[in-house]
């Protein structure tokens, strides 16, 4: 097998998230999954959330398929590093992405979920991408649509091509060499506790000097921003006219037409630059002359975190073979 999905931001201005149309079920019913490489649990709005916690996505009902079966006396319940979080009960069911089928995955279906994914109307679920001894389903742990998919993609990878305020693409079980210019440097992962886990070989400010240091970090899919040591991020924002660190807004503020430095950062003997377009990512309020910042301390957060902002400055392949390991490429 092999399959590709468009992945797409759920905001025109900046790009919070983005969504893939997946199709649970038979016949297929269709919603846009937030695929997230740092979580692994595949949950959707369903029938059986609350219509007061509904706002407009769209929801999976195992009522309305013949192949879904009830996964008796098992729930879920997941919290994320930004304090949003759902529960519920979980059915197995035919799911595709991209033209990739995995006859019977374990859909976990929302009976509650937190006012950020409430408000989020764009997004109608997540489908956890990273290994599967994070699901968090009980009593019995489940597999990620990637570990069910895999024995049978031509290869044991899925790739990450995302852009800066337009679609780009998830591709599964194979590497589209044109995706990418270059070669593609590969790195080991650690997979204890269960993110896609990597060193990157140091950071350079704009046209500054490089320096050379390990930063051992996960690669995220599903967070927006990058979460680096403060020494790091400081640096950073030494560049920038204006900044601070402000605690009304959790984070490093800027007027948004501060000029600002690219970001580079290394993996292996290779460099990735984010530039400054992506560096700003958005204003604090709408029309707001200040803007937050792409690159944001992970001090508070216990673990280094390349989220989108980074990830889209590449691209990406998440390699399942035994060990694991993940590649960069430019592109
Ligand atoms: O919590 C994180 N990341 C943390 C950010 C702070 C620092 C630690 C990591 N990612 C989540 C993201 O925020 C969620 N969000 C829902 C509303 C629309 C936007 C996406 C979505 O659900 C799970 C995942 O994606």
């Amino acid at each position: 097998d092999t399959g590709s999905a468009a992945a797409t931001p759920i905001d025109p201005r900046f790009d919070i998230a983005y969504v893939t149309p997946v199709t649970i079920g038979t016949p297929p019913q269709t919603l846009q999954l937030d695929l997230d490489t740092g979580s692994s649990d595949l949950w959707v709005f369903s029938s059986h959330t609350p219509a007061s916690q509904v706002r407009g996505q769209r929801i999976y009902a195992p009522d309305k398929s013949t192949t879904s079966k009830l996964l008796n006396g098992h729930t879920w319940s997941i919290t994320y590093g930004d304090g949003s979080g759902s529960r519920g009960n979980v059915y197995t069911d035919k799911f595709t992405i991209g033209g990739v089928t995995v006859k019977s995955q374990a859909i976990e279906t929302a009976q509650q979920v937190s006012s950020s994914f409430t408000t989020e109307d764009a997004i109608d679920g997540l489908v956890g991408l990273g290994f599967s001894t994070l699901n968090t389903v009980s009593p019995n742990g489940q597999l990620t649509f990637f570990d069910n998919a895999k024995p049978n993609l031509d290869s044991p990878v899925f790739t990450a091509d995302l852009k800066y305020m337009k679609p780009g693409t998830y591709d599964f079980g194979f590497i589209d060499k044109t995706k990418y210019t270059g070669e593609i440097t590969y790195v080991p992962v650690e997979t204890d506790p269960g993110y896609w886990t990597f060193t990157s070989s140091g950071y350079g400010v704009g046209s500054g000097t490089f320096s050379s240091s390990p930063i051992t970090g996960i690669a995220d899919t599903g967070t927006s921003l990058v979460y680096l040591p403060t020494a790091i991020v400081t640096a950073y924002y030494r560049q920038v006219q204006g900044a601070t660190n402000s605690r009304s807004y959790g984070g490093y503020v800027f007027p948004c037409n501060s000029t600002l430095p690219a970001f580079v950062f290394g993996v292996g003997e290779a460099k990735f630059t984010i530039p400054p377009s992506y560096m700003s990512y958005a204003a604090v309020t709408d029309g707001s002359p200040t803007c937050f910042g792409g690159l944001q301390s992970s001090s508070g957060i216990g673990v280094n975190i390349w989220g989108d902002v980074a990830l889209k400055a590449a691209f990406v392949v998440f390699n399942g073979e035994e060990p694991p390991t993940i590649g960069w490429a430019n592109k």
